[in-house]
């Protein structure tokens, strides 16, 4: 009996915060089509998905923010009109009635320079990176991680982060197309010249934010538009450094969950130091009248994805036992 109300009582447990999230947007004024293998993309119905999604947070009226996955704009999007496709998506976002925090993708990239795309978004990074934190509540902070932080595409072509990632690609990826798996084996096949890695400084930088969040009692998620872990992604979405990354995560306990986009089916895992880790359904997949967004309802001992229609919903206990 006692257990009966214990849990009735905790199912009514309000949630000390919540926050709006959707992935994959990639916008564009063109035709349907399909991506490399086949899976049909909706480029143009998709803003409609962002725009229910707005309309469905503010009518929730308790969402604290909003956090955009990445890849707002798709990379077929015509490069004349890449800025007006920019700016009018995120004017969509803007709608919202509380702050959005972007994350940058590959299908961002594609379309504009880092130097123009992170005053668009509002990304308050330095030295044109996208990586920061922000704290909504004291108990609580948000790590967003730039996934291109060292990669081929964004940043200009003599730059030392571009000569990086090209000569690491050199290395690692044999074919001429450096976007094709062809012949990479296994976790190999995230070495593609859509992803990139977080570099030196910013793993320091995540070190030092997360030293500061455990000695403050918070409690971490980590958003990074690229998943980190092999659980809940294709091999060929990983961060290129996902084990580095996910060394300096698994040096501390104050890490929950680890969002992520890019790998636009969606997934969610548990790692072996019990962290959760869900990659968004994309909006970009929604045919007509379907949709893929959410929220996340924050607890001190869990948080609870509440998904719409395709981004289905994940309880997401501080325990192995989760449901996921
Ligand atoms: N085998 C492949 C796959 C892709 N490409 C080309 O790479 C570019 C980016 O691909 P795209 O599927 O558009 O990237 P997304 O960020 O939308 O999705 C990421 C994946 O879902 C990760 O699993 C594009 O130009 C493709 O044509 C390729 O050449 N070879």
């Amino acid at each position: 009996m006692g257990s009966t109300n214990e849990s009735a009582s905790a199912q009514e447990k309000q949630p000390l915060f919540s926050f709006g999230i959707i992935s994959d947007v990639q916008y564009a004024d063109i035709p349907d089509g399909r991506s490399f293998i086949g899976v049909p993309r909706y480029y143009r119905h998709s803003i409609l998905v962002l725009q229910r999604a707005v309309q469905n947070w503010n009518h929730h009226k308790k969402l604290k923010f909003v956090i955009n996955l990445g890849d707002i704009v798709d990379g077929f999007c015509p490069k004349d009109q890449s800025l007006n496709a920019v700016k009018k998506v995120v004017n969509e976002f803007d709608k919202f009635n509380g702050p959005v925090y972007h994350l940058i993708g590959n299908h961002c990239l594609y379309n504009l320079p880092r130097k123009q795309l992170l005053p668009l978004l509002k990304i308050p990074g330095v030295d044109d990176h996208a990586y920061f934190d922000f704290s909504p509540i004291p108990e609580y902070r948000f790590v967003v991680l730039d996934g291109y932080d060292v990669s081929a595409i964004g940043w200009p072509q003599d730059h030392p982060k571009t000569l990086e990632a090209l000569n690491f690609l050199h290395e690692k990826n044999p074919n001429s197309e450096k976007n094709s798996p062809s012949g990479l084996v296994g976790l190999e096949r995230r070495f593609l010249m859509f992803n990139g890695a977080v570099g030196k400084e910013q793993l320091e930088w995540l070190d030092g934010v997360l030293q500061e969040a455990s000695n403050l009692k918070q409690k971490v998620v980590i958003c990074c538009h690229l998943p980190l872990d092999p659980g809940t992604s294709s091999p060929e979405a990983l961060l290129w450094n996902y084990d580095q990354v996910m060394d300096v995560i698994h040096a501390y306990n104050c890490v929950k969950l680890c969002l992520a986009g890019h790998d636009h089916k969606g997934g969610c895992s548990i790692d072996s130091h019990g962290i959760h880790h869900r990659t968004l359904e994309a909006a970009l997949e929604c045919p007509s009248g379907r949709d893929a967004f959410g929220y996340v309802d924050v607890y001190d001992d869990r948080l609870s994805l509440v998904g719409t229609d395709r981004m289905h919903s994940t309880d997401m206990c501080f325990k192995l036992q989760a449901n996921c």
